[in-house]
């Protein structure tokens, strides 16, 4: 099981800061299971590990083989929680230069309709001219932007070089079960398709088809990841007391360090980069469930050592507003030794001998004693290696501490109405049909 120590953290806080929390952690807990907080409607993430049967699984693996057996390149097109959570586990999983690897194992997995980057498009278009790909269309609404305009250039691109019958084989919907565009679409051409439930909000959604097609489809064991999830549901459920519950002990010392220590910034980190991306999954989950009414902890997060040469310097010694959890991999899946030198030029054979990972470590526990030195509270999730199954502990852990956590900070931790702005006045700027009004208005104030 993955590990959780919040020793270095608590230190920071009156002594039983983080246990006289145990009665709010309690009430969100009860209030996630019964239903009753806000936000309720979106809860359906909650048992989702112990809900999700084999037999599903296997139906969802069966769409990902048809797509392994047909396509050399997979275009997984999303944003947010249809994007994220997905790419997070197949890169912490995958070979560091798999897009080098041409082993034909496995289909080479590219995002896209997560920008609306002209170059970026242009460029995946034309590496993919004399690819067969195929493309996994994911997006809960069906209508957000950036995921449909990929999308229609890429569906042109595959019946185009495919003809329209075989590219209906290698398209495949995950989307809402009746709403939008996508599911439209999707209904219309004859995809296969996934629903992406209704009481599962996108940043909760990496346990279903969203994540779990493109990561079967990458070749990795969503049964696994499940199973991992399920563990780590169990170890948290509501009747776990806080005392042996990692993910309300987590909750509840960050919230403390907020509430009562002023460290408005946590920083995940990582010491192995293939975790890049459970930094930015890991920051859309807390980000848009926590801030809002002008509350809650700024999430970011560093790779390190790499940061440590550009951020560290802040870390250790700006404002005094900061706090880390590391992401703690104790053991790498590949073993390499630092040779020995015999003239030793670069004055290295002190390390000679050694795992690269001993040095790594060092790295780890030398930088999290300089940050405890330097005022910032250090909580330490340990991850026994990267497999699928410790990934679905994680992610599970995150998604329950996160409820937990919202609900602590007094929010509706389950939506993110700040978000319609931004694409308010896009639409406005861009005569969106509907948006005749906001155009005007955004004209108007332009010109002043
Ligand atoms: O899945 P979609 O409906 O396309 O949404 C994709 C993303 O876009 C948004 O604007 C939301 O803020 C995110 O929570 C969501 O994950």
């Amino acid at each position: 099981m993955i590990k959780l120590d919040i020793t270095k953290a608590t230190k920071f806080l009156k002594a039983g800061a983080v246990e006289g929390l145990e009665p709010k952690v309690k009430a969100a807990q009860e209030a996630l299971e019964s239903g009753s907080c806000e936000g309720s409607d979106f809860l359906g993430w909650l048992h989702l590990p112990t809900n999700t049967s084999d037999k599903f699984l296997d139906e969802v693996q069966a769409v990902a083989n048809t797509l392994r057996k047909k396509c050399e390149v997979v275009v997984v097109a999303g944003i947010g929680g249809s994007y994220l959570g997905a790419r997070a586990v197949i890169e912490a999983l995958g070979n560091s230069f798999s897009w080098l690897i041409n082993d034909k194992k496995n289909p080479t997995i590219l995002f896209a309709g997560n920008n609306i980057g002209e170059d970026y498009l242009y460029e995946l278009t034309e590496y993919l001219k004399d690819k067969k790909f195929g493309i996994i269309n994911i997006s809960k609404s069906g209508t957000t932007t950036e995921t449909a305009l990929a999308f229609r250039l890429l569906k042109k691109q595959c019946e185009n070089q495919r003809g329209k019958a075989e590219a209906k084989e290698v398209i495949v919907a995950i989307t809402d079960a009746k709403k939008g565009a996508a599911r439209t679409c999707a209904d219309k051409e004859g995809y296969k398709s996934f629903v992406i439930p209704d009481n599962v909000g996108g940043r909760f959604s990496v346990l279903t088809p969203v994540g779990l097609l493109p990561i079967a489809v990458a070749g990795y064991d969503i049964k696994a990841l499940i199973r991992g999830a399920q563990d780590m549901e169990k170890a948290t459920g509501k009747d776990v007391p806080l005392a042996q519950n990692i993910a309300a002990q987590y909750a509840a010392t960050r919230q403390a360090l907020y509430q009562q220590a002023g460290k408005k910034i946590e920083i995940v980190v990582n010491f192995q980069p293939k975790l890049h991306f459970i930094g930015e999954w890991w920051k859309q989950l807390y980000g848009e469930s926590e801030g809002k009414d002008n509350k809650g902890i700024f999430p970011a997060a560093c790779d390190f050592t790499t940061d440590l040469h550009s951020m560290g310097q802040w870390i250790q010694q700006g404002e005094r507003s900061i706090f880390e959890t590391v992401l703690s991999i104790e053991n790498p899946n590949h073993r390499l030794d630092f040779p020995s030198d015999e003239e030793n030029l670069d004055g290295l054979n002190f390390l000679a001998g050694k795992r690269v990972d001993e040095v790594n470590k060092m790295a780890e526990l030398g930088t999290s004693l300089a940050h405890v030195d330097g005022d910032v509270p250090n909580i330490r999730v340990s991850v026994p290696k990267l497999d699928e199954r410790y990934l679905g502990q994680l992610i599970y852990f995150f998604e329950i501490a996160c409820g937990i956590s919202g609900l602590i900070q007094e929010v509706n931790p389950f939506n993110q109405p700040g978000v319609e702005a931004y694409k308010k006045n896009m639409f406005a700027l861009l005569n969106k049909p509907g948006y005749e009004a906001e155009s005007k208005a955004i004209k108007e104030r332009l010109s002043k």
